[in-house]
C-alpha cells in the first residue's frame, strides 16, 4: 500500500446513559490529508445484550433497608472500588414486588424472613459497570453470612456493614442472565420503571452535580448530608437533556451570567437529584451547601459542602434550591416529571 492509500483504523466505544448502551464507532484517519471518517458500528439491542452478557460488565446492587443509613459510606466504597454507577433509584417494594424480586428463593426456609425484611424499609438500587462487575461486586460483598464476612472477608460491605445471615447490608446479582433479569426488574427499557419514594412535603431539592459524580465524590457528600441530620427521602440518578436543564434553570435565564454553562455542566454527565427533609429543610440545607463561590466558601465557610468538593462557581459541587417557593417545584420536577 502506498502512502498515499494509507489509513489508520480505530475502534471507538462511548457509553450512551440515555440509551443505557454502549455505542461502537469506528474511526478511519486519513494521514494524506489529514481527514477522519467515522462509522456508526451498528449491533442490534439482543446482541449488544449477549456483548453485556458475555463481558459481565453490568450488575445490579441493591442497598438493602438494614444499611440505608449508610448509603453515603456504601456509595464511597462503590466509586473507590472502581465502579460506575449508571442508574440509582430509591424505592419501596410493595410484598408482590418482592415476592417477584426473591422469586427463586420461594422454596427456601428463610423465604419469609427475607420478604418481611427486604419489605421492611425503602431500598436503593443501582446499576454497576465495570470490568467483570458481577464476580467483582460479589467479591465486594462478601459471604451472605455478614458474621462469617466478618472473620473470612473483614474489608467486605457485609462484614462493615451487615449484621446477621439474612440483614446483610446489599445484594448482588449472582450471575449475568440474573443480572439482565434484575436490572430489568428496576429499571425496565422504555419507562421510569419503580415508583420513587419522594413524599413532596417539609422538602427541598439538591443536586449532586456531574463533575461531583464523576470524580466519585457524591458517597462522600451523601455521607456528610445525613450525618448532619438530613432525612434524604428520594434520591435518583438523572442523564439531562439540554431541554429539561434549561426548563430547570429557567430562573436564572438572563439574570445569572452562568447559565449557559450551568446548563452545560448539568447535561455533561450523570447528576443525582434528591429530595432533603429536615424542619426548615430550604435554609438549613442551604447553609450546608455554602456560598455559590467555592473560592468564597473556602475563606468564609470552610465545612460547607461548596467548599470541600466544589471547583468554581459552575462546578460548585451542589444546586440547592434559592427561593422557599421554589423548593417544592424543584423536587417535583425530578421525582413528579421526569421520573415518571
Ligand atoms: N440461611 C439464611 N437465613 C436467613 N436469611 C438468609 C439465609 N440465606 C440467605 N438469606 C437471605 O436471603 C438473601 C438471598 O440469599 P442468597 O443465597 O441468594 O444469598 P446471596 O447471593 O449472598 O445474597 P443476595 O442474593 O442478596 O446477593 C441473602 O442475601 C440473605 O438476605
Amino acid at each position: 500500500m502506498s502512502t498515499q492509500d494509507e489509513r489508520y483504523a480505530f475502534i471507538a466505544e462511548w457509553y450512551d446513559p440515555n440509551a443505557a448502551l454502549i455505542r461502537r464507532y469506528q474511526f478511519l484517519y486519513y494521514p494524506k490529508d489529514n481527514t477522519i471518517e467515522m462509522y456508526y458500528v451498528y449491533l442490534p439491542l439482543s446482541l449488544f445484550g449477549l456483548v453485556y452478557k458475555l463481558l459481565k460488565i453490568i450488575t445490579l446492587g441493591m442497598i438493602k433497608p438494614d444499611s440505608m443509613k449508610k448509603m453515603g459510606e456504601i456509595l464511597d466504597l462503590i466509586f473507590k472500588n472502581g465502579f460506575l454507577i449508571t442508574k440509582m433509584k430509591k424505592v419501596s417494594l410493595s410484598r408482590n414486588e418482592a415476592l417477584e424480586f426473591y422469586q427463586e428463593h420461594q422454596s427456601k426456609m428463610f423465604f419469609n424472613t427475607l420478604i418481611q425484611y427486604i419489605t421492611s424499609g425503602p431500598v436503593m438500587a443501582f446499576e454497576l459497570m465495570g470490568e467483570n462487575a458481577v464476580e467483582k461486586w460479589r467479591n465486594l460483598l462478601g459471604p451472605t453470612d455478614s458474621a462469617e464476612a466478618r472473620s473470612e472477608a473483614p474489608y467486605s460491605i457485609r462484614a462493615r456493614f451487615g449484621t446477621d445471615k439474612t440483614q446483610n447490608a446489599c445484594h448482588g446479582s449472582d450471575s449475568a442472565a440474573s443480572a439482565a433479569r434484575e436490572l430489568e426488574f428496576f429499571f425496565p427499557a422504555g419507562s421510569a420503571g419503580r415508583r420513587n419514594t419522594a413524599v413532596f412535603s417539609d422538602c427541598t431539592c439538591g443536586v449532586i452535580k456531574p463533575h461531583a459524580v464523576l470524580s466519585g465524590v457524591a458517597g462522600q457528600i451523601i455521607n456528610k448530608i445525613l450525618d448532619t441530620g438530613f432525612e434524604i427521602s428520594a434520591i435518583a440518578m438523572f442523564h439531562m437533556e439540554r431541554a429539561n436543564a434549561e426548563e430547570f434553570y429557567e430562573v436564572y435565564k438572563g439574570v445569572v451570567q452562568e447559565y449557559s454553562s450551568m446548563v452545560d455542566e448539568l447535561t455533561s454527565g450523570p447528576c443525582i437529584a434528591l429530595e432533603i427533609r429536615a424542619q426548615n429543610a430550604h435554609h438549613q440545607f442551604r447553609e450546608m451547601c455554602g456560598p455559590a463561590d467555592p473560592e468564597i466558601a473556602r475563606h468564609l465557610r470552610p465545612r460547607t459542602l461548596r467548599a470541600m468538593y466544589g471547583r468554581d462557581k459552575v462546578q460548585n459541587a451542589i444546586h440547592c434550591t434559592d427561593l422557599p417557593e421554589d423548593a417544592l417545584l424543584e423536587v417535583e420536577y425530578f421525582f413528579k416529571i421526569l421520573d415518571r
